[in-house]
C-alpha cells in the first residue's frame, strides 16, 4: 500500500532522520514514536506530500506519490496538529465544508460517534479543547479515504474517547484501510495490534 524508501529529513541544517524505510499494508495500524522534536510531524507531512524529503521516496501502490498527487489525495485523510477546524463555524458547518457530498444523516451520525450531538450548532470557539478535536475526528466516520495519517489525534481526548477511537482505527484496518498516527499517550490494552516505529534523532 504505502512504501517509504530510504527517507531523509533535514530541518534547519539538522538531520532529523535518514535511511528510514518501512511499509504500511492494508490492515496495519502504525504508531510513529519518538521524543519531542524527533521529527514525527515532519515525517507525517512528508508522507502526506506536504513537504519534500532530502532523499528517498514515498510510494503509494508502487508509484511515487509526487507523480500521482490527485490519486494520492483521494486515498488519504490527513489530520495535522491543527486539523483545520474553523472556529467561527459550528461542528455541523465544518463537516459540511469538508464533506459537502455527505448526507446530513451521515454527518449527524458522525457527530453522534464523537459525542457532539447537542453541540452541532454551537460555534467551535465555544467548545472545549477535547470537543474541538472531536469535530475534526468526526471525519473518521465520513471520509472514504483508505489511509489515515493522524498527527496526535488523541490529544485532549478523554479515556472513553480514546477507547472509541482505537476501536474505530481497528474497524478501518479490518475493512482494508490503514492508519498511521503519532501520540505521546500510553495506548490502552486494546491497542496491542499497533505496530510501533521509533524515530531516534541525535538532536531530540
Ligand atoms: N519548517 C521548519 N523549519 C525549520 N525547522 C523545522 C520546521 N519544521 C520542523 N522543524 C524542526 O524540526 C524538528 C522536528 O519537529 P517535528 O514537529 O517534526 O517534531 P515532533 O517529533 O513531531 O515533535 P513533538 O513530539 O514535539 O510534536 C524540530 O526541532 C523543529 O524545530
Amino acid at each position: 500500500m504505502l512504501e517509504v524508501i530510504n527517507l531523509a529529513c533535514v530541518r534547519d541544517e539538522r538531520t532529523l532522520f535518514n535511511g528510514l524505510s518501512f511499509r504500511v499494508e492494508a490492515g496495519d495500524i502504525v504508531q510513529i514514536e519518538g521524543p519531542n522534536g524527533a521529527g514525527k510531524t515532519s515525517l507525517l507531512r512528508l508522507l502526506a506530500g506536504l513537504s519534500r524529503a532530502e532523499e528517498g521516496d514515498v510510494l503509494w501502490q508502487a508509484q511515487p506519490i509526487r507523480q500521482q498527487r490527485e490519486i494520492w489525495h483521494q486515498n488519504l485523510l490527513y489530520l495535522g496538529h491543527h486539523p483545520g477546524v474553523k472556529s467561527v463555524l459550528s461542528p455541523l458547518e465544518n463537516l459540511h465544508f469538508w464533506h459537502g457530498d455527505s448526507h446530513s444523516d451521515a454527518i449527524f451520525q458522525a457527530l453522534e460517534q464523537v459525542d457532539l450531538l447537542g453541540y452541532e450548532e454551537v460555534p467551535v470557539a465555544q467548545l472545549s479543547a477535547g470537543q474541538q478535536r472531536r469535530v475534526a475526528l468526526a471525519r473518521l466516520w465520513l471520509s472514504p479515504a483508505t489511509l489515515w495519517i493522524l498527527d496526535e489525534p488523541l490529544t485532549a481526548i478523554d479515556k472513553a474517547g480514546v477507547e472509541k477511537l482505537m476501536a474505530r482505527f481497528a474497524q478501518h484496518a479490518d475493512n482494508g484501510g490503514a492508519v498511521i498516527l503519532t501520540t505521546h499517550q500510553d495506548l490502552p490494552d486494546s491497542a496491542e495490534r499497533v505496530r510501533k516505529i521509533r524515530l531516534v534523532s541525535e538532536w531530540a
